[in-house]
């Protein structure tokens, strides 16, 4: 088993194992969170594994009760926290319960949220499902959900107890979810570590075969670089911006199109108007752009905008991007592959044109 640590205020391990489910009601009774577990998963990871996992938790003589919601982004939104919470409450949970979220990033965003508000707050556990969960949205405590005005506008930074990474449960993920968190490992490459972005490149199509030792492998570069960040910087000061790359036009795109392109698709998109804006500010000491499309491309990800959306609808949905500080849009840029700037309010009409540019192609 690979472990790994995130050092926040609270911090906790990362368990990456293949076959890691087994072995979780064993470790949650030495972790101790609570009398009875509120198992909230989406309805196709519940179909697919909650059941399972609920068995293997009352097995080991743990009292636990399944929340299902609608699967899919739609679902991150107020509303389903309102009715999970509650179901947990006409259920009879109390404060000396705890959560544990099954499932993809949805999930882990919105239980996770609901966990910090549960009660005025309740421990809680990740497990993630989907390839995106596994690289990024389980490890860093950012939980929330999303308004029509724009993407996770509302939330907490409330740390996991405990994250469990079984890499084996991703034979059951379907291919267009495998490509979609491979966007997000990608983005790794591009703000930290060339040798990941290299290591994609030579075994892209290993990686879309689902092989295991590959997806071993950057499940677990991906964690650690992400663990690295967020214990240094455990609330978005400063330096977790850098994990936001490609997201201030990928969020953008997102919203814009209603929430109907998975986030991965919207990041690798958004990592490539980040590339070439890098190059055309002359903030990138080499170009960047060719070599990054190459690999999105070999990945089966997209890397034009859709000629459907409106290129002011997105313009304008920049503006409720989280890193808007004092009036004043930050975009993450890259001076070479690795190596991560931050620049401040960059040109609109240059942004206009690398939009309408990456429709036109
Ligand atoms: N908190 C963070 O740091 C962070 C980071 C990145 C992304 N996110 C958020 O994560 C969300 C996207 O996550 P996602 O792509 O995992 O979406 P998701 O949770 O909707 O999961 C994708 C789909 O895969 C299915 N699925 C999950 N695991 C499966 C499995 N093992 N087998 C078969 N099907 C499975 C789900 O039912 C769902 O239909 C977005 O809302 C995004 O904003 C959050
Ligand atoms: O953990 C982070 O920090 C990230 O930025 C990871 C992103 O991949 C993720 O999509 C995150 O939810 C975006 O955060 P937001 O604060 O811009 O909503
Ligand atoms: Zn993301």
């Amino acid at each position: 088993m690979k472990i790994l640590e995130v050092k926040t205020g609270k911090p906790y391990k990362i368990l990456i194992e293949g076959g890691l489910l087994t072995e979780v009601p064993e470790d949650l009774k030495k972790l101790n969170l609570g009398y009875r577990y509120a198992l909230i998963s989406d309805s196709q990871v519940a179909e697919l594994l909650g059941e399972d996992l609920l068995c293997l938790l009352k097995e080991a003589g743990l009292s636990a009760e399944l929340f299902i919601f609608p699967a899919g982004e739609a679902s991150k939104n107020m509303d389903t926290v309102v009715s999970l919470a509650r179901e947990m409450i006409r259920a009879g949970f109390d404060r000396k319960c705890a959560v544990i979220a099954l499932g993809g990033g949805v999930t882990g965003d919105l239980a996770g949220f609901l966990a910090s508000i549960y009660l005025r707050g309740v421990p809680y556990v990740q497990i993630p499902t989907s390839l995106l969960a596994q690289v990024d949205s389980s490890v860093g405590g950012k939980t929330g959900v999303d308004l029509p005005e724009g993407k996770n506008l509302l939330g907490t930074f409330y740390q996991p107890w405990r994250v469990y990474i079984d890499y084996g449960v991703l034979s059951t993920l379907p291919f267009e979810h495998l490509k979609n968190g491979l966007a997000e490992v990608a983005k790794y490459g591009c703000i930290s570590s060339p040798e990941l972005f290299e290591f994609l490149e030579q075994n892209s199509q290993k990686l879309l075969n689902y092989d295991a030792e590959s997806l071993e492998h950057i499940i677990y570069e991906s964690c650690r670089i992400k663990a690295e960040v967020v214990s240094r910087d455990e609330k978005e000061g400063g330096l977790r911006r850098i994990l936001n790359f490609g997201h201030t036009l990928g969020h953008a795109i997102e919203a814009a199109a209603n929430y109907q392109i998975l986030h991965g698709l919207c990041v690798s998109i958004g990592m490539v108007a980040a590339a070439l804006l890098s190059e055309k500010l002359g903030v990138a000491e080499e170009k960047i752009s060719p070599r990054l499309v190459k690999l999105l491309e070999a990945l089966g990800l997209p890397t034009r905008i859709p000629q459907e959306l409106e290129t002011e609808e997105i313009l304008s949905f920049l503006r409720a991007d989280k890193k808007v500080w004092k009036g004043k849009l930050i975009f993450v840029l890259l001076k070479k592959l690795g190596i991560p700037v931050f620049y401040e309010e960059p040109p609109k009409e240059l942004l206009k044109e690398i939009v309408e540019e990456l429709k036109a192609k």
